[in-house]
Order: structure tokens, then C-alpha cells, then sequence
């Protein structure tokens, strides 16, 4: 299970780890240092050559032209030039113990330093001696910076110790070697790419954002931020580095430390500290179906479809709810839309339903354990009548698209009648619309942080719902009432673009529901259907369209050894 981490909790089980003496900073720094320069030739492995250079000899420079680098050569005579990026913190302290570490292995390396080398931290300082014995430190100013040239940019500017926006002689550089495609080649970021809050993946400066790299390698756990909002579009790859914190293990002053910030934290309304990421061991087990059983075992999900013209929606739902494996699965039409449901579903059973007295009446058959509105719905007067007749019928309740929308100027009306046995999945539009205040504090211009984030913003909105929040997007965050938050990423290697296409959203609603049906509470419910739609895109790749999801499904569950 990997755990997101804030970076003050980071920064806790750093300090309660050196407080417990299991380890020195000093310790930590070169352990970060030696880790990102292995995750550097693991990420190009064409950089891990022998240069057959002694440190302190001089190399050529490499050409640059407008497309990257061109012109070095390799074997006896080869050059590699690393451009190190340091900045005032521990951040800086990394960046030197990379410099010397490229230099030990023959790299050309130059070194800037932004701020005063007598204002370090003690750590840092360590570092920033220990390559002033074999190489220089140049002053940074942006004109000389980006004019630089080399086969590798170190970002250690800022990491987790980022308060604000760095200043503009800080980026407008970056800015410039990024955009005339000197960075293009390689730009590694330690710990993060600076000028994003770790938090909240969003970048603190509104002119320049955060520095673009292809590589940020980070420490221990990731951040929330390396996986939410602008986070993983500035990061580029990812890549963990174990520095030898251990799992859980950090002594009883790092679980006080944890424990002190949990309280802290709890004390903010915040909940529980981490979020988890969505990763195979964390989807539900209880997939699979038993020789003895029968098809009521695993639930009937009804689905409520839109109006003539409209239905199409609600058959996505509802073949998602069965492949997931829902026992049975009912679409309950309005006599208008019923030729046209009647015409395209066959294993999945329909009954005419007009208006919410024939809901009531068809909810009397408790074996109706399931309940999906919204794909396709409409906004008719009637339908708010058919939300809060289902959510007084007390079933496993999923919410989406019309059915939230329905409650845009009343979300307080829906609030009250939700109940812990419900998941609404808004998009960003409809989280906006049932908490314009959350989506409010998420989209200010953010400047200084740690800045409220998609995960606080999810955690809040499950808090007030007093149900099962999932916010869509390739950042999908899951939250419940209680605190308990995940992230189901579709980035880096679960990178899923194709998800963006009418419908995918209405089949999500669906597997929600048919594992509710199934009996999964809906935290797992959500989560494991989120983890499945994902994986569902990744399966089919390119060209997908919503019906091809649901199809999907089978081929996944057995990769997941799901039978
Ligand atoms: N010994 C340790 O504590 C370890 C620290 N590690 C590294 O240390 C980093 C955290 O170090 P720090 O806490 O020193 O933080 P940073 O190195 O990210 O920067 C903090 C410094 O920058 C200043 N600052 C913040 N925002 C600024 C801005 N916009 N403009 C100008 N100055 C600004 C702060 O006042 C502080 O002096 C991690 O990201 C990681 O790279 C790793 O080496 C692991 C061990
Ligand atoms: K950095």
C-alpha cells in the first residue's frame, strides 16, 4: 500500500527518525543524493557511461542547438556536463551531494547557488564544503543560468520547504531553457519540481508556474501533490527512493510525531493525514463468485433511465453494474423511453417506471439492493421527486451527473436526505455546483502554502454530504465522511487519456452500483470501481468509447486473479 504523505508529516517522520538517533541528516542527504543519481541512469540509461575522467579534469562543453543536445561523443573521449540548480534549504544540500557524485564519476558539472552559501542549513553547508573541495559554486543570476547548456539540469531549488511563489530571477530562467529546449534533453527534480506545493500539486507562481522536468525523484513516500492537480503534468516520471526510513518503523518518537500531527490535523477538521494511492492490493477481494451460489446472492441493481432519446446513459450504468458481476440488473424506464431500452438490452432485465410513486412501489422488493440515478436523467421537474424517493428507500445509492445537478441552488436539501450507504461521483462542474464554496477555496489563485487541495476540498465535501464522495478526474480523489481519503491516479504509467469520451462516466456510476449490489460498503465500492475503470481504458488503449469499458471488465479481473 503506498501511502501519500503531506510534507509536514514528511518532515515529522524525518525528524522523529533523527531525534530517535536512528540516523543522521547528514545521513539522509547522502542516501537522497546517491538516490536520485541512480534513478537518474535508470531513467536514461544512456547517460550510465563510463567517462574514463578524473574529477577536476575539464571536459568539452556539448553543443547545444535549439532541439537539445547534439554532438557528444561517447567512449574514451565522451563528456557529460550536469547543470546543478541549488537552492537556501536542505533541497540545495541534495543538489550538492549530486554534483559531487557526478563528478566522481567523470561528469563536467557546474554548480549555482541561489542565496547566501553562510545561510545554510547545517547539512547543507556539510555539502556545499564538500563540493567546494572539488569544484566551484557560481553565483546564480537568471541571465547567466539561462544561458546554460548540458545533458542534465538538477533541479534543488525549493523542495518541501516551499512557503511561496519562488521569485521570478528563480523561474524566468527555467522558463527560458525550457522553452528554447535546452531542457528538453533532461531536467531531474529532487524531491519536486520547484515552485509546486507538494500538498496540493499546484504551482505557487501565476506567471510562471513550476519548473517543467522529466524526472522528479522523491524520498520515502510520495507527496499528495506528486499525484493531484497540476502536480503530475510538472513532474513528468516519478520515481520513489527508499532512504532508509523504513516502513512504519521509525521508532516511538516518529509515531508520536505522527500521532501529534494526526491531532493537529483532526483539529483542522481535516481527518485522517494520508491519503492512500489506488494500487491493486487495495481492490476488494470479494470479487470473485462462489460454485454455490446463486445470482440473488450478488444483489440486484436497479438503474434509472432518462426520457425518450435519453436512455442511452442508464444501459452504460447498467451494463457496467453487470459485468461487474451484479446478480441481476433492472433499467426502470419511463413508458416513453421504453422501445428504445426494450430494442438494445438483453441480459439486463426492464420494467416501466413513471414517476416516483412507481419507484416507491417497485422499491417494496427488498431484493432491490442497489440504486443508480442520474446518467442521463434530465432535469425535469419530476426527477428530483425520483432522488429523494430512492434515497428514502434507504438502498446502496449511487449519484451522478443529473441527478446532483438537480440539487444545484438546494445542495443543503440533498445533504439532509443523503445517508452513509450513498456515493455521489461529481465531475468539477457538479462539485461546484453542491459546494461552491470548497470548489472556490481549490480554485484561488494560490501563492503561498501548504494550498488547499483537491484531497482537502473531497474530504470537506464527504464530511458534509455525510456520504461517499468521489471527485472525477485522472486525479479521481474518494473520500468519506469519516476522513478516509484515496487517489486513484491516472497518471505516469496508468496514464489514461482515453477515459475522456462521452459515457465514461455513466459506466463508473454503474460498477459502483453493481458492487454496492454485491454487498461492498462504499468506500471500497468506490474505490475498487475506480481502480477497475482505469485499468478498463488502460486494457483497451486508444479509440476507446464508453461501450467498449464495461466489455473490458472480464479481462481485467483476471489480471487481477479476480475469478
Ligand atoms: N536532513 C533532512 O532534513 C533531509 C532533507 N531532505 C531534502 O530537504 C528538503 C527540505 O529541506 P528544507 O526544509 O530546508 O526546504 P527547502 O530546501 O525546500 O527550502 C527551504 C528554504 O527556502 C526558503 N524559502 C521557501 N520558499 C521560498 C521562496 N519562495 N523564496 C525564497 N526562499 C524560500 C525557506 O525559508 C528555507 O530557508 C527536501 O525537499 C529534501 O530534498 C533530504 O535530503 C532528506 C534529508
Ligand atoms: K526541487
Amino acid at each position: 500500500m503506498t501511502e501519500l504523505l503531506t510534507a509536514a508529516q514528511m518532515r515529522a517522520i524525518e525528524q522523529a527518525a533523527i531525534a530517535a538517533g536512528e540516523v543522521t541528516g547528514l545521513e539522509l542527504m547522502e542516501r537522497a543524493g546517491q538516490g536520485v543519481v541512480a534513478a537518474i541512469f535508470e531513467q536514461w540509461p544512456e547517460l550510465d557511461a563510463d567517462l574514463g575522467c578524473q574529477a577536476g579534469e575539464a571536459a568539452p562543453r556539448p553543443q547545444v542547438s535549439p532541439r537539445g543536445i547534439s554532438g557528444q561523443k561517447m567512449g574514451g573521449e565522451a563528456s557529460r556536463r550536469a547543470v546543478v540548480l541549488c537552492g537556501p534549504g536542505n533541497n540545495g544540500g541534495d543538489g550538492f551531494v549530486v554534483a559531487r557524485l557526478l563528478k566522481e564519476r567523470g561528469w563536467d558539472v557546474e554548480v549555482f547557488l541561489y542565496g547566501p552559501p553562510d545561510r545554510l542549513p547545517p547539512d547543507a553547508k556539510v555539502n556545499y564544503e564538500r563540493w567546494r573541495a572539488i569544484g566551484r559554486v557560481i553565483e546564480w543570476t537568471a541571465q547567466q543560468v539561462g544561458e546554460e547548456a548540458a545533458d542534465l539540469f538538477v533541479d534543488a531549488i525549493f523542495g518541501a520547504g516551499l512557503k511561496r511563489a519562488p521569485a521570478c530571477e528563480i523561474l524566468e530562467p527555467l522558463t527560458k531553457l525550457y522553452t528554447e529546449g535546452k531542457t528538453f534533453a533532461r531536467m531531474v527534480a529532487i524531491d519536486a519540481p520547484t515552485g509546486l506545493c507538494m500538498d496540493s500539486g499546484r504551482a505557487l507562481c501565476p506567471e510562471f508556474g513550476a519548473v517543467w522536468s522529466w524526472l522528479t525523484v522523491t524520498f520515502h513516500r510520495p507527496r499528495i501533490g506528486h499525484f493531484i492537480d497540476e502536480g503530475p503534468s510538472y513532474c513528468g516520471a516519478m520515481r520513489t527512493v527508499d532512504i532508509g526510513l523504513g516502513g512504519h518503523d521509525w521508532g516511538e518518537a516518529a509515531r508520536q510525531a505522527v500521532a501529534d500531527l494526526h491531532r493537529l490535523e483532526k483539529g483542522r477538521g481535516m481527518g485522517r493525514v494520508v491519503a492512500t494511492l489506488m494500487s491493486p492490493e487495495l481492490v476488494s477481494p470479494y470479487l470473485g463468485k462462489e460454485t454455490d451460489e446463486h445470482k440473488y446472492t450478488y444483489g440486484h441493481a436497479l438503474v434509472l433511465s432518462g426520457g425518450h432519446g435519453r436512455s442511452g446513459a442508464a444501459r452504460l450504468a447498467a451494463r457496467g453494474a453487470l459485468r461487474i458481476g451484479a446478480g441481476l440488473v433492472t433499467v426502470g424506464a419511463p413508458r416513453a423511453a421504453m422501445i428504445e431500452n426494450a430494442c438494445q438490452l438483453t441480459a439486463i432485465m426492464l420494467r416501466q417506471m413513471d414517476g416516483a410513486d412507481e419507484l416507491r412501489t417497485l422499491l417494496q422488493d427488498s431484493r432491490l439492493n442497489a440504486v443508480c440515478l442520474g446518467p442521463g436523467l434530465g432535469l425535469d421537474a419530476d426527477r428530483e421527486g425520483l432522488v429523494l424517493e430512492a434515497l428514502q428507500a434507504n438502498r446502496a445509492t449511487v449519484l451522478d451527473a443529473d441527478a446532483l445537478t438537480q440539487f444545484e441552488d438546494r445542495a443543503e436539501a440533498l445533504f439532509e436526505v443523503l445517508h452513509e450507504n450513498c456515493v455521489i461521483t461529481p465531475h468539477g462542474g457538479e462539485f461546484a455546483r453542491l459546494f461552491p464554496d470548497l470548489a472556490e477555496k481549490l480554485n484561488a489563485p494560490a501563492t503561498t502554502g501548504p494550498v488547499y487541495s483537491k484531497v482537502d476540498a473531497t474530504r470537506e465535501a464527504a464530511k458534509r454530504a455525510g456520504c461517499v464522495v468521489l471527485f472525477k478526474g485522472p486525479d479521481t480523489v474518494i473520500a468519506a465522511p469519516n476522513g478516509l481519503c484515496s487517489v486513484n491516479s491516472a497518471h505516469y504509467d496508468r496514464s489514461a487519456p482515453w477515459l475522456a469520451t462521452a459515457g465514461s462516466g455513466d459506466v463508473l456510476a454503474g460498477v459502483i452500483t453493481g458492487l454496492m449490489a454485491r454487498g461492498l460498503d462504499p468506500m471500497q465500492a468506490a474505490e475498487t470501481a475506480a481502480y477497475i475503470h482505469v485499468e478498463c481504458a488502460l486494457n483497451f488503449g486508444p479509440g476507446l468509447i464508453a461501450e467498449d469499458l464495461p466489455e473490458q471488465i472480464p479481462a481485467v479481473l483476471r489480471k487481477l486473479d479476480i475469478f
